[in-house]
């Protein structure tokens, strides 16, 4: 739960326009992070705010003050999927909507907004540092839960969504009228699904055919694969950033999938290349996840939308950076490189 006086002190701020948390923070190249971290419940009513989306469904400041106080406090404290993961992943739903106009062009409606925003800021609820494939190895309590739908971790990421929206005073959606109360669950529920990569990659020939023969709002089957892109490209949009800061970010995920790694050598398993820090050479390792998935996805996002291609230029600049370390690293033979020094 969470106490009176933090939600009163939240509710009352004025969080007035979002110009108040920083010039730049509807601009593409804004890195949320960088705002200090006592301010972020206040940036997230603000985006909610901003996007209409108060207004539009009749959503209680307090309510949703006590909403987002209940999210950042069903995270945990992994070194790269805890609150403030989340909190960038609902900032870039908000810049997607905000500068490519996705309600005000008819490619979502409010409900989807509100459905986008919400499902960024829960998807990666409860996180352990872990990837699916561990919770079933480890036969975690996860595991024995959902595996056998797959996506062992989102779905516990919307069951956690779905018991903050249960309690007292943390019910966003209970204004909305029962047929729009249950579809904007349904929705939220398909976008942390869409989260989970693999899904993401056994989808990327249907987000193919849709980016080249364009986007048709009226099939359902669209909508929901759009639903699932602006998931993946808020997920990975960390990588969107300037150099220093998408570096940083990986710097995090190398140190939980390493940490992982560690965990599966006690168990007697062997990690793979990726979360093993004996093996792992990082350059390499990056530049093969920005071509093989981030950057068909701004690629795929550029196609769809001409004002996102900036986006995609500046992922393209940071692989171009990683090729740099890479190059250096194997002159400097890097295997004598502790392989987590390459960020230093
Ligand atoms: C969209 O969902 C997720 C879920 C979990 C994570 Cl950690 C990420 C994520 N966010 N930033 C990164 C960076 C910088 N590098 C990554 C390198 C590999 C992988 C990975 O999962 N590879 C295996 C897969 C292809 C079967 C994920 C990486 N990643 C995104
Ligand atoms: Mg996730
Ligand atoms: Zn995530």
């Amino acid at each position: 739960q969470v106490s009176r006086e933090e939600t009163d002190q939240l509710c009352a701020e004025n969080t007035g326009s979002v110009a108040r948390y920083s010039s730049s923070f509807t601009a593409w190249e804004y890195f949320p992070r960088d705002l200090e971290e006592r301010r972020w419940p206040a940036a997230v009513l603000a985006m909610y705010e901003d996007l209409g989306l108060v207004h539009r469904f009749g959503i209680e400041r307090s309510t949703l003050a006590r909403f987002v106080l209940m999210v950042r406090k069903g995270y945990r404290d992994p070194p790269y999927h805890n609150f403030s993961h989340a909190y960038s992943v609902a900032h870039f739903a908000y810049l997607m909507l905000k500068n490519l106009q996705l309600v005000e062009s008819r490619c979502l409606d409010d409900l989807e907004s509100l459905s986008l925003l919400t499902a960024c800021l829960c998807h990666d609820l409860d996180h352990r540092g872990t990837t699916n494939s561990f919770q079933v190895a480890s036969r975690s309590v996860l595991a024995s839960l959902y595996s056998s739908e797959g996506s062992v971790m989102e779905q516990h990421h919307f069951a956690q969504s779905v018991c903050i929206l249960n309690t007292d005073g943390c019910n966003i959606l209970s204004e909305l009228p029962p047929k729009d109360y249950t579809q904007c669950l349904d929705m939220v529920r398909g976008m942390i699904l869409a989260t989970d990569l693999s899904r993401h990659l056994s989808i990327m020939t249907e987000l193919e055919a849709m980016a080249s023969g364009g986007y048709r709002s009226c099939e359902p089957r669209h909508r929901r694969l759009l639903h699932s892109l602006l998931m993946t490209a808020a997920d990975l949009s960390d990588q969107t950033k300037r150099w220093l800061s998408s570096k940083k970010a990986a710097k995090l995920v190398y140190r939980e999938f390493f940490s992982q790694g560690d965990m599966e050598k006690q168990m007697g398993n062997d990690p793979s290349e990726m979360m093993d820090r004996e093996r792992a050479f990082i350059p390499k390792l990056q530049i093969q996840f920005l071509d093989d998935i981030a950057l068909p996805v701004y690629s795929l996002m550029g196609s769809l939308f001409p004002a996102c291609e900036e986006v995609y230029a500046q992922t393209k600049a940071n692989r171009r950076c990683w090729q740099r370390m890479a190059d250096i690293c194997s002159r400097r033979n890097a295997t004598n490189v502790q392989s987590i020094d390459v960020f230093d």
